[in-house]
């Protein structure tokens, strides 16, 4: 049995007291939840909102994302760009492609936002671009390798957030199965990366937030 991270009931409660989703952004959570497999992916108002909040306080020139499924952290992400900026996602769906990209044409942000359908694995080598803020929220069992990929791309004083490294609780279980073997070896991994001064967020499913320190 999965664990609840947060009482169910103080969930609610926080997610009373934040700020509420814009109407374009309640329109993809509930598309999303009507028509998509596996809704639970989404990262909805709460860890959006933290989102949209961080990368305001970032004001990246560039961010990167791992993991597009519905477009909704990348619209979360997208409030922060300064004028200019740009955010690479990347998604190895093609199913999805033309609904999110109408959320992107839809939300203002299309311009910033560059979309590729692909493996993170086979793009993430041939981007140019330094990143000031990353999410990596794809295939969990590959964290450690995206972040092996993208830690030289990070600018010094730069941000990295790696969702559900809480795993439903199951990284705190006895018994371990081969994902949460992953997840427990990525966030060991983060602890003694000299790289990064991390965070632990028990935000939703968890958020590792990391700033890298030195090259
Ligand atoms: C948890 S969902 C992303 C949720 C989204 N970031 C949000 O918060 O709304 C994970 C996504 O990663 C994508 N994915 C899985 N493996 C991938 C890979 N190797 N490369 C790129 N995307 C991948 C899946 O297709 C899925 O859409």
């Amino acid at each position: 049995m999965p664990l609840d991270i947060t009482h169910p009931l103080v969930q609610h409660y926080a997610e009373r007291y934040t700020s509420t989703e814009s109407a374009l952004l309640q329109k993809v959570n509930r598309d999303t939840h009507a028509k998509v497999l596996m809704p639970r992916m989404l990262s909805g108002q709460l860890q959006g909102r933290f989102l949209a909040m961080v990368s305001r306080m970032i004001k990246p020139q560039t961010i990167l994302e791992l993991g597009t499924y519905t477009g909704y952290s990348a619209l979360c992400l997208a409030e922060g760009l300064v004028k200019g900026g740009k955010l690479i996602t990347i998604d190895a769906n093609e199913e999805l492609e033309d609904t999110v990209r109408g959320y992107f044409n839809e939300s203002g942000y299309g311009t910033s936002i560059d979309y590729r359908i692909g493996k993170a694995a086979d793009i993430i080598p041939n981007l140019k671009e330094s990143f000031d803020l990353v999410f990596i929220d794809a295939d969990k069992e590959n964290n450690g390798k995206y972040f092996d990929l993208l830690i030289n791309r990070v600018t010094l004083g730069g941000f990295l957030l790696v969702d559900n490294v809480l795993w439903s609780g199951k990284v705190v279980e006895d018994k371990i199965d081969k994902d949460t073997r992953a997840i427990l070896s990525f966030n060991e991994m983060i602890q003694h990366d000299q790289r990064v001064e991390n965070v632990l967020l028990p935000l939703r499913d968890g958020l590792m937030l990391m700033q890298k320190v030195k090259e």
